[in-house]
């Protein structure tokens, strides 16, 4: 099985690099038979400058059987070619050994602790789960909590389970090693390149074309990819028009209505209740912090602008996090797991509207600490009530912090957005500001729904 296009950049340096790893080590051991690789999964966590690479990948050669392998390597984002540390864990088939409650299996590198509810439910066989549909058929709540099977048998490839009622249970070791707790612990949903100013114009991110983008899912694809490792990407040439706008943003989601509209095109004629419709500079932040699940993707396109300043500017939410995680850990800390109120109250002749989201201002998956969504807007934030008061002296410490952080001048990425850009930004993790401007100054954008664009870019075989 070959996988390619998960992450393209690092998958080839992966691939490159177990390759060359294996052959080193097979050379050494006097072994001169050809061998291919034929999978590799690429699991990262971002740092600030490096990201920590770890290949687990199978090997197969001549009619032998397909043997896992780890590679762990560190690898600077800077410098992409050059390996600064690498190490391989020996090889090893599959061990089993039965315990009390769950199965401990070491497969690929990495050790596995399987509860038998957990096998008892994730069985695949046609009874159980529907492969057309991807759906569980079995009804969980008729398992037994205390399950235990009866016999239990590996082989290379596969691990056989049966069960009480003489149920066989089959499942492709690899399938397990890759959904196991233990390996998601240890990888990112979504793979990212955090940047601040320097490092993101050096990597000279290219544009889509409005053509091509439209037309060739390989651009579309590129494109997406760019998004998801940096959380902004931009769409040249299209036409400065609304329906242009709304027409390139379909490629990628669906549209997400809100109070402002479907696809919205405001001045600054304060015709709504909010700082966005004037013409002061705005620091950055992240909109709709006051629902509760802000808006994925924010699109902006300025199809005009008769005057002075206005620039976009742009912030990576993440490296400044991840900045205070390294600074501060209990910092980090107070915004990942502290609640606070954001609120959008606006009482004008024709809009009523009361919105109140609560949620802590870094948000982070418990089971490997990795970040998914910022919700940062001072303009919107809320009573501060959802803290004891020992409490908020330390939060405000911690708010600052990250301020601090977010408001580093080489952090800042500025853009003057003009005709025919459209930019879209990731709402839960780029901040974005403006500055403050004279003339005629007309923007337009809509949000997206994340849901879809993840699922746009899964679909095109990138890791989402
Ligand atoms: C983009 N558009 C002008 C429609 C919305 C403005 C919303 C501004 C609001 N303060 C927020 O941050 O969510
Ligand atoms: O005017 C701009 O460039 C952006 C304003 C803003 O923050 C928004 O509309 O969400
Ligand atoms: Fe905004």
């Amino acid at each position: 099985m070959e996988r390619e296009g998960v992450y393209p950049v690092l998958q080839m340096a992966v691939h490159l690099l177990c390759l060359r790893q294996f052959s080193s080590w097979m050379k050494k051991a006097g072994e001169q038979r050809s061998f291919r690789l034929c999978e590799c999964t690429c699991r990262s966590l971002p740092g600030l400058h490096s990201m920590f690479v770890a290949g687990v990948f199978r090997i197969s050669y001549g009619n032998w059987r397909p043997v896992w392998r780890q590679v762990r390597l560190v690898k600077s984002l800077a410098q992409y070619g050059h390996l600064q540390k690498m190490r391989y864990c020996a090889a090893h088939s599959a061990q089993c050994q039965t315990r009390k409650n769950y199965l401990e299996l070491s497969y690929g590198g990495i050790k596995m602790h399987l509860d038998y509810v957990w096998l008892r439910d994730h069985c695949r066989s046609a009874a159980c789960f529907n492969a057309s549909t991807n759906q569980r058929n079995m009804d969980t709540a008729s398992v037994d909590l205390s399950i235990h099977p009866v016999q239990t048998k590996v082989d290379d490839v596969h691990l056989y389970l049966t069960w009480p009622d003489g149920h066989e249970s089959k499942y492709s070791l690899s399938w397990l090693a890759e959904n196991s707790y233990e390996a998601k612990k240890q990888s990112l949903i979504q793979p990212r390149i955090l940047w601040n100013s320097d490092s993101y114009t050096n990597s000279n991110i290219p544009s889509a074309k409005w053509d091509k983008f439209m037309h060739c899912d390989d651009e579309l694809k590129m494109f997406l990819q760019n998004f998801l490792l940096y959380g902004v990407a931009f769409v040249d040439d299209v036409p400065a028009t609304v329906e242009a706008t709304e027409t390139v943003t379909q490629r990628v989601s669906l549209i997400r209505e809100t109070t402002f509209g479907r696809m919205w095109s405001f001045t600054s004629d304060l015709s709504r209740g909010d700082t966005a419709y004037t013409t002061q500079a705005l620091d950055r932040h992240t909109d709709t912090s006051y629902f509760h699940e802000p808006c994925g993707i924010q699109v902006f396109h300025c199809l005009k602008h008769e005057g002075t300043g206005g620039r976009t500017l742009l912030v990576d939410g993440f490296y400044s996090a991840e900045k205070v995680r390294q600074q501060s850990p209990e910092n980090f800390e107070l915004l990942a797991r502290i609640p606070i109120k954001h609120e959008y109250i606006e009482n004008t002749g024709s809009h009523q509207n009361h919105m109140i989201g609560i949620g802590p201002v870094v948000n982070v998956y418990p089971w490997n600490n990795e970040i998914y969504m910022i919700r940062y807007n001072n303009y919107d934030r809320s009573v501060l009530n959802t803290v004891p008061h020992d409490v908020v002296q330390r939060w405000y410490v911690a708010h600052r912090e990250l301020t601090t952080e977010l408001r580093r001048p080489e952090n800042e990425l500025w853009v003057k957005l003009t005709p025919g850009k459209v930019v879209f930004i990731d709402n839960w993790r780029v901040m974005h500001g403006r500055e403050s401007f004279t003339g005629l100054r007309q923007l337009c954008g809509c949000y997206l729904t994340r849901d879809d664009v993840l699922s746009t870019a899964r679909s095109l075989g990138l890791q989402a």
